[in-house]
C-alpha cells in the first residue's frame, strides 16, 4: 500500500541576498513514520525547518501539508493546522512549573489567553491532558517543580512534552540531543523511539549525533550546500560514499 506523505517540500530555493541557503529542495515526509534531516554545519537544515514551519516564506517553491499548500503560513497558523515545532530551551517560561509549561499550548490551543503575570485559569480537562502528556515523556512526577530547578535533559523533555500538548499530526524535533550528556541522550533515544511507535505523530527530525539518527529514523535525508546530497534508509546513508565525503573530518560513524 502507498504511503500517504504528511509533508512535500517541492523544490524550494531559499535566498539570503544573493547567497541560496537551498537550492530546490525537494523531498516528503510520510505519515506516523521517524524522518531526519541531516547534513553538515551549514547544509541549510534549519533554513529548511524555518521554510517547513512558518517562520520564513521560500523565495520560490512550495510546501505541502496535509495535502494543502501552506506555503508561507504564519507559525500560529500551521499550528492549529495540526504542525508542532519544538522550541529551544530560552522559549520555556522558566519560573512556571513543568505543568503550567505544558498547560500553555493547551490553554492557548482552547481559544484562551495566556498572561505570564496572572496564574493561569485551572481547569481539571487541560491538566488531565497535560498530566497524560508529562507522562510520556517520563514527567509526571516533577510536574509541580519549577522548570528552573530541572537538570539540562529534564527541560529538554519539557520541551517536547510542550510540543506534543496540543496533539500535532506531525512535530518537528531540532537537535532534541544537542548538549545532552550520554546518558541522557539514550534516554532521549528510547523516548523518541517509544513516541515514534505509540504516538501516531509523524516526527521530522534534525540532529548532529549520528548515534542518534541512526537508531531512531526510518528514512533519512542529508542536505549539503543546500541541496538534497542523499536520501534513503539509515543503512544506506551509513553506506553512501557522497555522505561519507561530506561529512569528511566529521563523525558519521557513531
Ligand atoms: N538569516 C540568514 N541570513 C543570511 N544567511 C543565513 C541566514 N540563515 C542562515 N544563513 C546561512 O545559510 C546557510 C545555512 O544555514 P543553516 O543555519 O540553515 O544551516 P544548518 O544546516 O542548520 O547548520 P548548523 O548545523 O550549523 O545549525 C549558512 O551558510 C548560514 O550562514
Amino acid at each position: 500500500m502507498a504511503q500517504r506523505m504528511i509533508l512535500s517540500v517541492e523544490d524550494v530555493h531559499q535566498y539570503f541576498g544573493r547567497f541560496a541557503a537551498l537550492s530546490g529542495v525537494s523531498l516528503q515526509v510520510p505519515e506516523g513514520r521517524l524522518t531526519a534531516l541531516i547534513g553538515p554545519n551549514g547544509a541549510g537544515k534549519t533554513t529548511l525547518y524555518n521554510v517547513v514551519s512558518g517562520r520564513y516564506r521560500p523565495t520560490s517553491g512550495k510546501v505541502i501539508f496535509q495535502g494543502r499548500d501552506v506555503t508561507g503560513l504564519p507559525a500560529h497558523r500551521l499550528c492549529a493546522m495540526g504542525l508542532g515545532r519544538s522550541f529551544q530551551i530560552t522559549n520555556v517560561f522558566s519560573q512556571l512549573t513543568v505543568l503550567e509549561n505544558v498547560l500553555v499550548p493547551l490553554v492557548i490551543k482552547g481559544g484562551g489567553a495566556f498572561c505570564f503575570w496572572r496564574p493561569l485559569k485551572r481547569d481539571r480537562a487541560l491538566e488531565q491532558t497535560a498530566m497524560k502528556v508529562l507522562a510520556m515523556v517520563g514527567l509526571a512526577e516533577k510536574a509541580h517543580v519549577g522548570v528552573h530547578q530541572l537538570p539540562y535533559g529534564d527541560k529538554r523533555l519539557v520541551e517536547i512534552a510542550i510540543a506534543l500538548a496540543p496533539a500535532p499530526r506531525m512535530v518537528l524535533l531540532d537537535e532534541p540531543t544537542a548538549g545532552m550528556n550520554p546518558e541522557e541522550t539514550e534516554h532521549m533515544i528510547q523516548l523518541i523511539k517509544s513516541l515514534a511507535e505509540t504516538s501516531g505523530t509523524t516526527f521530522f527530525i534534525t540532529e548532529h549525533d549520528m548515534k542518534v539518527v541512526f537508531s531512531v529514523a526510518d528514512y533519512i535525508y542529508v542536505l549539503h550546500q543546500g541541496t538534497l546530497l542523499a536520501q534513503g534508509t539509515p543503512e544506506e546513508i551509513r553506506a553512501d560514499q557522497r555522505v561519507k565525503e561530506a561529512y569528511l573530518g566529521g563523525s558519521l560513524e557513531p
